[in-house]
C-alpha cells in the first residue's frame, strides 16, 4: 500500500512553509519492534533522511523516544549530529538536561522494589533500566504473565513521585514527570518554526498529537485510536514520508 495521498498532500503543504521541524518517534516509527530492546535498528534511510533534513535550510529534525538519551543516541548513531535527541519522554535533551534533584536516588529505590516483585511474582518479566524509569517487558511472554506484570506496576505507581505508563508492550514506571508533548513545543517555541511534522505510534505520542496546532502535521503509525489527523498503516512507511519530506525541503 502506497502512503494515502491525503498525507502526501499535507506534506507538500507544510514543507512549502519557511521555517519547518520534522520529528519522529523512535521505537514503532523509525525501528521495528524486536524482542530485546538492545537490538532495535531504524529503518535504512530514515537516519540519513533526517540528518539531510536538519541539514537543510530553514528545518530542523528531531527525535523524541522513551529511551534513555544515552541508549537513543547508540541506537541511532545521531550523537554529536544536527538532529536533536529528546528521550525519557521528553526528561532528557542533546541540548541540555538537568535531571531533578534525587532522580538517582529515587530510581533506585524504584528499580529495588520492582526487582523484588518481579524475582518474587514471575521473572519470566523482563527489566530495562534508565536514568529516569524501570521498564518492566511483556512483549512475547505468555497471557498469564501480563495481569502480573500490570499489577506490579500499578502496585509500585502507588509510591509518591512514581508515573506508571503503558505501553505497547511495557509498563513504564518513572520517576520523573515529563512528557513528549510538552517537551516538543518547548523545541518548537525556541525554533520559531512555522509548523512541525510528527509521526508517532504509541501512547505516549499522543501528547504530542493533543498539542498540535491546526498548521501541524500530526500522523499516526499503525491502528488504534489517536488525535493525530492523518495515519500511515504501519512503520514501513516511515523511510518514505521522511524521504518525501527530506526532497522537498532540499
Ligand atoms: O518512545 P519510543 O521511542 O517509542 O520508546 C518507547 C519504548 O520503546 C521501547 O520498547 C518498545 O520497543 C521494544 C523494542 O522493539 C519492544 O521490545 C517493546 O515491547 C516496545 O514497547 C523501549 O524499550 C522502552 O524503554 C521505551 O519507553
Amino acid at each position: 500500500m502506497p502512503v494515502p495521498q491525503e498525507v502526501t498532500s499535507a506534506l507538500a503543504a507544510v514543507a512549502a512553509l519557511p521555517r519547518l521541524l520534522v520529528a519522529t518517534d523512535f521505537d514503532g516509527v523509525l525501528a521495528p519492534f524486536v524482542l530485546d530492546p538492545m537490538d532495535s535498528r531504524a529503518q535504512p534511510g530514515t537516519i540519513e533522511a533526517l540528518t539531510d533534513l536538519a541539514a537543510a535550510q530553514g528545518t530542523w529534525a528531531a527525535v523524541v523516544s522513551g529511551r534513555d538519551l544515552a541508549t537513543l543516541e547508540q541506537l541511532t548513531g545521531l550523537a554529536g549530529s544536527a538532529v536533536t535527541r529528546i528521550g525519557s519522554h521528553g526528561g532528557e535533551s542533546s541540548a541540555g538536561t538537568v535531571l531533578p534533584e534525587g532522580t538517582a536516588e529515587a530510581v533506585a529505590g524504584l528499580r529495588e522494589r520492582v526487582e523484588r516483585a518481579v524475582a518474587d511474582r514471575d521473572p519470566r518479566i523482563r527489566l530495562e533500566h534508565k536514568p529516569t524509569a524501570v521498564v518492566l517487558h511483556t512483549r512475547g511472554l505468555p497471557a498469564e504473565v501480563l495481569p502480573v506484570a500490570a499489577a506490579i506496576a500499578t502496585e509500585a505507581a502507588t509510591q509518591e513521585g512514581v508515573t506508571h505508563l503503558a505501553g505497547k508492550g511495557v509498563h513504564e514506571l518513572s520517576v520523573v514527570r515529563a512528557d513528549k508533548g510538552t517537551a516538543l513545543r518547548a523545541l518548537a517555541a525556541t525554533l520559531e518554526v512555522d509548523a512541525t511534522v510528527y509521526l508517532g505510534d504509541d501512547v505516549t505520542d499522543e501528547h504530542v498529537f493533543t498539542v498540535l496546532g491546526p498548521d501541524d502535521v500530526g500522523i499516526k503509525v499503525g491502528p488504534g485510536e489517536s488525535a493525530a489527523r492523518l495515519r500511515v498503516d504501519d512503520c514501513t512507511h516511515v523511510p518514505e514520508v521522511l524521504a518525501a519530506l527530506s526532497s522537498l525541503r532540499s
